[in-house]
């Protein structure tokens, strides 16, 4: 029997390649707008600080690959094609689908690398790849969200567990567990957007999980615009938990999938200077990356996805 053929588009944020990239990369985020030359700078001082540019391309490229080999690893019936599309630089989610559709594709499931669904964000990678594929006729079906996904509980609860083993009974007792995703304009409360209790969800589930009592979610990585964000930010956490006895953190961003700007720089460098000035410990356990319990969980999520779809 001759394997279905089924594209396995694989949509995350994007990350500019080289230095000369940020300023296009930047003004498609900022929706076509350009920024301002001190805010440009700004960007390239964070990157620069992280070691010129983000690992984030070559990590997403890395998940792609293992999931799409994974998949069909652990299955007979369908041969997975992987395309990668992104939401901020090329290959955009567009040109993915297009990829599709010329190597004569014509049914696809897609999974977003982030695991909350909010309208700002997995809505719009969905909406994208929708729009695509209804023009050139693929049939997609699309993942919405997948943070209640066993397996991701389970990737940070190791993390965690380990990471609460190897301090010193001390330090263990200070300890808090500050669990975050990527703050978004507060607006989307009054919208119904599911969004922060999928993060209260995910860290009760971690938590729980892990046998730690002592956790709260934040917020990191607000835009700089007027308009209000989602809060607390991690930082002001961090001081307050301080102030009721906690010295020990450990920060996990669940909303992320992969070592890049936000974490290495709004995590390992903000947050850290926020626990040095306070001589509070500071712990940030690994990032699932590539690394194979994490491209199980994708793979398990994929497949949930595709059998409770028509297309199979
Ligand atoms: C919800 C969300 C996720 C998680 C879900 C998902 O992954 O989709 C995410 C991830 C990421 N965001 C990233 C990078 C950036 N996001 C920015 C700005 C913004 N993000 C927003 C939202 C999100 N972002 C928003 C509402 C803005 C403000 C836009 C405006 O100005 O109106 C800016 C501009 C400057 C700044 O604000 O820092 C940058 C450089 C990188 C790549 C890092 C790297 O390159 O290593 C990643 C993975
Ligand atoms: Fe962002």
């Amino acid at each position: 029997m001759s394997k279905k053929k089924m594209g396995l588009l694989v949509m995350a944020y994007g990350t500019p390649y080289k230095e000369e990239d940020i300023e296009r990369y930047y003004t498609h985020i900022r929706h076509g707008r350009k920024p301002a030359p001190e805010m440009l700078q700004d960007l390239k001082d964070r990157y620069e600080a992280i070691g010129g540019i983000s690992p984030l391309a070559k990590i997403t490229v890395e998940q792609g690959e293992k999931l799409e080999q994974h998949l069909n690893n652990i299955q007979d019936e369908t041969e997975f094609k992987l395309y990668i599309g992104l939401k901020h630089i090329e290959p955009f989610i567009e040109d993915a689908v297009k990829q599709m559709h010329e190597d004569g594709i014509t049914e696809a499931v897609s999974i977003v690398l982030a695991p909350h669904f909010s309208t700002f964000s997995v809505k719009s990678y969905n909406g994208r790849a929708k729009e695509e594929a209804d023009k050139l006729g693929i049939t997609i079906t699309s993942v919405e969200s997948w943070y209640t996904e066993p397996k991701f509980i389970t990737y940070w609860a190791d993390r965690v567990k380990e990471t609460y083993e190897s301090m010193k009974p001390s330090e263990r007792e200070t300890a808090v567990l500050v669990v975050s995703a990527h703050s978004l304009p507060e607006k989307i409360i009054a919208h119904g957007d599911p969004y922060p209790q999928q993060l209260q969800e995910t860290a009760d589930l971690i938590a729980e999980a892990a046998g730690v009592k002592d956790y709260v979610i934040g917020w990191q990585s607000a835009g700089n615009t007027p308009e209000p964000w989602l809060g607390p930010d991690v930082q002001d956490l961090t001081r307050d938990l301080y102030k009721n006895g906690h010295k020990t953190f450990v920060y996990i961003p669940v909303g992320f999938v992969a070592d890049h700007l936000e974490v290495l720089f709004d995590n390992d460098y903000e947050c850290k200077v926020v626990t040095d000035e306070l001589g509070a410990s500071y712990y940030r356990p690994e990032m699932p990356n590539a690394r194979q319990e994490f491209i199980s969980c994708l793979g398990t999520v994929v497949l949930k996805q595709l059998k409770q779809s028509t297309i199979v």
